[in-house]
C-alpha cells in the first residue's frame, strides 16, 4: 500500500485518527512520507554538515565533538520530522536506516528497535558515535575489553536514556577531546567504552534513536559482536542498510546485525 502523503491538514487528521499511537508503525501508515516542508530535523543534519565541514571528520582537530553533541541536543524529537527514515520491521531485533552520509565523512542512521529486542554486544570500528534517543528508552550495557582467554565478559556500567538523551560512545577517546566543558552539556561525558549493547526494554512499544558514526568505519570496515560466555569475537558486515533515504533497499535481505 501507497504510503499516505501528508499533503493537506485532512491528511494529517487522518493520520491523527489512527487507532495506533503515532510511531506504531501500522501497516497503513508506516512509514510516513518524508516531509518536504523544512523542519527541525532537516535543520539538524544541515547543522551536522557544517560541523564536520567539506573536508575534516570528527577526528579533526578542528571539529568539536562539543559541537555535535550541541547540535543533537538542541533538536528536540518530533517524530513527524523523522518518521520517513524509520522503517521498523518487527521480524528483526533492530533495523538501520541510512539518512545523511556528512559530507562524506560520517554515517547519520536512525535506528528502530523493535520491542524487547536489542543488539549484540559489539565494538564500533575505531569510529566515534553520538547516539540521540529520539523515542522511547534505550538501555545501554557496556564491557569492559576481553583478554586473550576464554572468559565471560565483564560488565562495566548500564545506564538507561531516555526520550531526547544525547550520550557519546566510542571505542577510545580522542586526545582533542575538550570533556571539560561536556558535563553540563550531555548526559554523559565522553569515554572509553570498550564494547556495548543497546536493548529496547519497553514490551509493546518501537524505540527510535539517532546514530551519528564518524569516520565511517563501521560501514567500511565491518565490525566485530562478541560473544557474552567467551569473549570470542565475530566479524560483521555493516554496509547493508534497511532503508536509505527513506526508501526500502530492494531486496531487504536478512543480513545479520550487530
Ligand atoms: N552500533 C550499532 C547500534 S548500537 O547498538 O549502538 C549499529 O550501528 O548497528
Ligand atoms: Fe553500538
Amino acid at each position: 500500500m501507497a504510503p499516505i502523503r501528508l499533503s493537506s491538514t485532512e491528511d494529517i487528521r487522518q493520520l491523527e485518527s489512527c487507532a495506533l499511537p503515532l510511531g506504531s508503525y501500522c501497516k497503513k501508515h508506516s512509514p510516513l512520507p518524508l516531509p518536504t516542508e523544512f523542519n527541525d530535523f532537516k535543520q539538524l543534519v544541515e547543522n551536522i554538515n557544517k560541523i564536520l565541514g567539506p573536508s575534516s571528520g570528527i577526528d579533526s582537530s578542528d571539529v568539536d565533538v562539543n559541537d555535535l553533541m550541541a547540535a543533537m541536543n538542541e533538536y528536540a524529537s518530533c517524530e513527524r520530522d523523522w518518521a520517513g527514515f524509520a522503517h521498523g520491521d518487527s521480524s528483526r531485533n533492530y533495523t538501520r536506516n541510512f539518512v545523511d552520509h556528512g559530507n562524506g565523512k560520517a554515517n547519520l542512521l536512525i535506528l528502530v528497535w523493535s520491542p524487547g529486542k536489542g543488539s549484540l554486544i559489539h565494538d564500533h570500528a575505531g569510529a566515534h558515535c553520538i547516539m540521540k534517543v529520539l523515542k522511547g528508552a534505550l538501555k545501554e550495557t557496556q564491557y569492559e575489553m576481553p583478554s586473550d582467554v576464554a572468559e565471560p565478559l565483564k560488565v562495566s556500567k548500564a545506564s538507561v536514556y531516555e526520550n531526547d538523551a544525547v550520550t557519546y560512545i566510542s571505542d577510545d577517546v580522542s586526545p582533542f577531546l575538550p570533556t571539560h566543558t561536556l558535563e553540563n552539556l550531555c548526559t554523559n561525558t565522553p569515554r572509553k567504552i570498550g564494547l556495548h549493547k543497546i536493548q529496547n526494554e519497553s514490551e509493546d512499544q518501537v524505540a527510535v534513536s539517532l546514530h551519528l558514526y564518524t569516520p565511517p568505519w563501521a560501514e567500511k570496515r565491518g565490525c566485530y559482536c562478541f560473544d557474552e560466555k567467551t569473549g570470542k569475537k565475530t566479524k560483521v558486515d555493516m554496509h547493508n542498510y534497511y532503508s536509505v533515504y527513506g526508501k526500502l533497499k530492494p531486496p531487504v535481505t536478512k543480513g545479520r546485525s550487530c
